[in-house]
């Protein structure tokens, strides 16, 4: 029989050790922890060993040499098919790095080798209540990716996606997992608490939330849950959600012009090339924010527009976003890089751009139609082809309108459609998986 699998997430300091310990001391099940950790000296495994009075001597196996989701995620197989042969235990709990990606470590339990003898029974997600609060629900903003609000954009290459920013990273382990444990919960008050909740029901609607002190949680709530689900937890996040909500909304109505109610006025805006409405000129009048909680004043939207974004005026925004915003992410088109389907992601105080495609339009004209013939339902301008921004935006106290205005600002004017893209200053990547860095100083 297979052997249930915890995997613990959680930043730097969340409190995914104590949450262990306080598990490990609760129950007389035989555990196996696998812990990772960036760095040589792997303080947390000696801590777990001497808590768990060395039941075993060998129940904690380290691995020390990086994060176990990137250049490791052989090794983290190899080492638990080590350890299901070499040892009799009935479950297994690894602890991340709080640097890593939840993802890539789930589909080692799913996909790969270690799918075999084990069985992914939830990914847990630990979050310091008060570095979030402060980070993501406090107004203010604090920059937290080490990068001062006027340097200039951060490159990086496509094999370092290790200096991603603490935030975003923060944030795809909240948008990806089953349970959020909230941890630390006596450094905030009741208010900051709900406000915490709030957001990260906002942030991750399928995920349960339970508030802990020093993780003191019972066993039952971590272990056979049995709450994975790969492909659900793939498409959970809020983000996700918004978007493919917005899409739904729009061919629905594109196919019926049936109004429902819950319509947005942006989607239907052109981008203005074909008509003289002139980009900036938009009526937000009638604008309908899609799915909000509406608690806390946080309120999720998206913005889409078939017009590009001019790559100075854009890269000034993302400089200077509302402290208000708590997640941006979705495809943006920049002007002058035509091929590369962009990603931008922000998370609380940084955003990254990342080369994550190609857009379809760009690729010959018969490899175009195997991909358009492919995805039917693929949106498609006879000009720009599937070309286009899309972006989910989660934000607290926010106006959205105000914002949707600053993103229509930078949208290339008609003159500027016709100019020469290649001439305009532009600091977006340009290969794939390249990405650079804006911090935002508001
Ligand atoms: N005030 C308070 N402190 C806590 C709580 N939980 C953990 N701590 C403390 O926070 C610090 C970090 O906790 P750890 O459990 O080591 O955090 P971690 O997530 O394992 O950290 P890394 O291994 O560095 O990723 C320790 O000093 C804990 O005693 C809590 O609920 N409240």
């Amino acid at each position: 029989m297979s052997v249930p699998v915890t995997v613990l997430c959680g930043e730097l300091g969340a409190g995914k050790t104590t949450l262990l310990s306080a598990l490990l001391e609760s129950t007389d099940r035989e555990i196996a922890v696998l812990v990772n950790d960036v760095g040589s000296v792997n303080v947390d495994a000696d801590l777990v060993e001497a808590r768990t009075d060395l039941r075993t001597g060998e129940e904690v196996v380290a691995l020390e040499n990086g994060c176990i989701c990137c250049s490791l995620g052989g090794e983290l197989s190899r080492s638990v098919i080590q350890l299901w042969k070499e040892h009799d235990f009935e479950y297994l709990v690894v602890e991340a790095s709080g640097v890593g990606e939840p993802e890539p470590i789930a589909r080692q339990f799913v996909r790969g080798p270690a799918g075999g003898p084990y069985d992914l029974d939830a990914v847990v997600t630990v979050v310091d209540a008060r570095r979030f609060h402060d980070r993501f629900a406090a107004t203010g903003a604090i920059d937290d990716a080490g990068v001062a609000a006027d340097d200039p954009p951060e490159r990086q290459g496509p094999d370092e996606t290790g200096s991603r920013p603490l935030g975003d990273l923060l944030l795809e382990q909240v948008e990806f997992c089953d349970l959020l444990v909230v941890n630390k919960c006596d450094l905030v008050s009741e208010t900051e608490r709900e406000r915490v909740v709030g957001i990260l029901e906002t942030l991750q609607p399928r995920a349960e939330i339970v508030t802990t002190e020093y993780g003191s949680l019972e066993p039952d709530a971590l272990l056979e849950s049995g709450r994975f689900d790969l492909e659900a937890a793939a498409e959970s996040a809020g983000w996700k959600r918004a978007i493919e909500a917005d899409a739904d909304d729009r061919e629905g109505s594109e196919r019926d012009h049936d109004d429902d109610g819950h319509d947005h006025e942006h989607d239907h805006w052109d981008g203005g090339h074909e008509s003289d409405d002139g980009a900036n000129e938009h009526d937000h009048s009638d604008h309908e924010h899609a799915h909000p909680p509406e608690r806390y004043g946080i309120e999720v939207d998206t913005y889409h527009r078939r017009r590009p974004f001019h790559p100075e005026r854009f890269e000034a925004l993302l400089a200077d976003l509302p402290a208000g915003l708590v997640r941006a992410k979705g495809l943006c088109w920049i002007a002058g890089r035509d091929r590369q389907a962009i990603t931008m992601s922000y998370a609380g105080s940084a955003t990254t751009l990342e080369v994550t495609g190609r857009w379809i339009a760009s690729l010959s004209e018969e490899r175009r139609e195997q991909y358009r013939r492919a995805q039917d339902d693929l949106s498609w301008d006879e000009e720009w082809g599937d070309r286009e921004t899309r972006l989910a935006l989660i934000g607290r106290d926010l106006s959205m309108d105000d914002l949707h205005a600053r993103l229509d600002d930078c949208l290339l004017t008609d003159a500027e459609m016709d100019a020469d893209w290649s001439t305009f200053e532009n600091a977006a990547p340009t290969g794939m998986g390249e990405s650079v860095t804006i911090s935002s100083d508001e």
